[in-house]
């Protein structure tokens, strides 16, 4: 029976945090959007709730999330965690604050953290400002995010233009003390009604330290790395056993390829670097409303079998920008994540088994088209992306690749893993 439910803002931020899950030793299932009753296996110590609500109003991503927090309690789940993205992706409109507050009052907990930061991917919190790399959130590539631009690095003033509540911080020495002071300086906060407190971390031993004052609290919020530190710890708490073999998937045949919808430099370096036949599809055409997909899959047939393909719709940030002044945001966005969905299906139609998709709202439209409704968690390729294998009679392994992560051989290295 599961006992970790995780709501997460996003496709690929869902099978991040379900990846690292794995790693700790649980069985993990992630679904696309909230589960219908009755149908999260028992065989599972975790279940990923995958939305779409980082970025739609805040009453919407209120409204789901509560909706998700319910199906998760009917299957068993005990703790809860909000996984929203490790560069604290949102806006003075939300939806952090107000899908945190939301959970905690219909949990009637007193208090949650908030810790985004993923050591290993270069997301660090100090004094309560998050780094990218070595960079202020404030001026790293998130400050031009058109979505949700952070331009401030303090967490603490971000979250409090979110909450009317109290927002309080614990900063890394106190964490650097111990799980038992950090726990302590949690209580104090606590007692003074500060609701939501944000928690520095700068390695992988502060989420364990963190992992470990945590292991009570009914609800956590954060980026993948803070759920680092959740598996020891609620072992440690008797409420979870120990597994072997957790991120087991099912032996699939079939061909590679990769279709890849984001424009992120991780993504084009990816491209670059990647060695076997590469499409890159024509997105002027696609916007013009051809048949791109078509002529595209004509292409991809030949060439399946022998290694994995690619095909890309990215391009560099000033091409991307001339396309949207031409078609629109909104147009180009869709017609294209339209055609990059026609062609997974098309490419799973012709034999694909094993199928990476970069790109959060690719992937979104990838799922979608293939009517793909649950996802088993397997071994991680880089950090922050999994293997998966969809849920059913005929599962096919999909790789959801967050924009930005993964190494620079990604598209290669992740055919030689499961
Ligand atoms: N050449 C292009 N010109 C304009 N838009 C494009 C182009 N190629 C892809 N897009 C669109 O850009 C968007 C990329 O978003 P997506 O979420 O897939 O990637 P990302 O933002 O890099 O990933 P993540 O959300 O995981 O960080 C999609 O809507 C996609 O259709
Ligand atoms: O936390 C992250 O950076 C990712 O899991 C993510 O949310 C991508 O959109």
């Amino acid at each position: 029976m599961a006992i970790l439910g995780v709501i997460a803002d996003d496709f690929t931020g869902a099978t991040d945090i379900a990846g690292m899950l794995v790693k700790g030793g649980m069985r993990t299932i992630q679904t696309i959007g909230v589960p219908a009753k009755g149908t999260i296996p028992d065989d599972v110590d975790a279940v990923v709730v995958a939305l779409k609500t980082r970025s739609i109003p805040a009453a919407d991503a209120v409204a789901q999330s509560l909706d998700a927090l319910k199906a998760l309690q009917d299957a068993g789940c005990v703790r809860f965690f909000f996984k929203y993205c490790s560069t604290f992706d949102s806006t003075d409109a939300g939806n952090i604050g107000p899908v945190g507050d939301a959970l905690l009052d219909a949990l009637k907990a007193k208090q949650a953290i908030y810790c985004p930061a993923f050591p290993v991917n270069g997301r660090t919190t100090f004094f309560g400002h998050l780094f990218v790399g070595d960079l202020l959130l404030s001026d790293s590539h998130m400050k031009h995010h058109p979505l949700t631009p952070m331009t401030d690095a303090s967490l603490v003033r971000v979250l409090a233009r979110q909450t009317p509540h109290k927002v309080g911080l614990v900063a890394l020495k106190q964490v650097q003390s111990g799980s038992a002071v950090l726990r302590a300086a949690l209580d104090r906060l606590a007692a003074d009604d500060v609701r939501h407190v944000v928690v520095d971390a700068v390695a992988d031993t502060d989420l364990g330290i963190i992992g470990e004052a945590i292991g009570d609290d009914v609800l956590v919020t954060g980026g993948s790395g803070v759920a680092l530190g959740l598996p020891a710890a609620y072992r440690r708490r008797g409420l979870l056993a120990h597994r072997a073999g957790a991120g087991a998937l099912p032996k699939v045949e079939g061909a590679c390829a990769v279709v890849a919808g984001s424009c992120s430099a991780a993504t084009l370096g990816q491209i670059a670097t990647f060695k076997g036949p590469h499409l890159a599809l024509d997105t002027d055409a696609i916007c013009r409303g051809e048949d791109v997909a078509g002529k595209a899959l004509d292409w991809a047939k030949d060439k399946l079998g022998s290694g994995p393909i690619l095909l890309s719709a990215s391009d560099k940030p000033e091409k991307v920008k001339a396309l949207q002044a031409k078609y629109g945001v909104e147009a180009s966005s869709q017609a294209i994540e339209k055609t990059m969905a026609g062609l997974a299906r098309g490419l799973v139609a012709a034999g694909v088994g094993r199928l990476v998709v970069a790109g959060g709202e690719t992937s979104g439209a990838v799922v979608s088209a293939l009517d793909v409704t649950a996802l088993r968690i397997g071994p991680e390729i880089d950090p922050g992306v999994p293997w998966t294998a969809s849920v059913g009679a005929k599962p096919i392994l999909l790789a959801l690749k967050s924009g930005n992560f993964g190494a620079p051989d990604f598209f290669t290295k992740a055919f030689d893993r499961p």
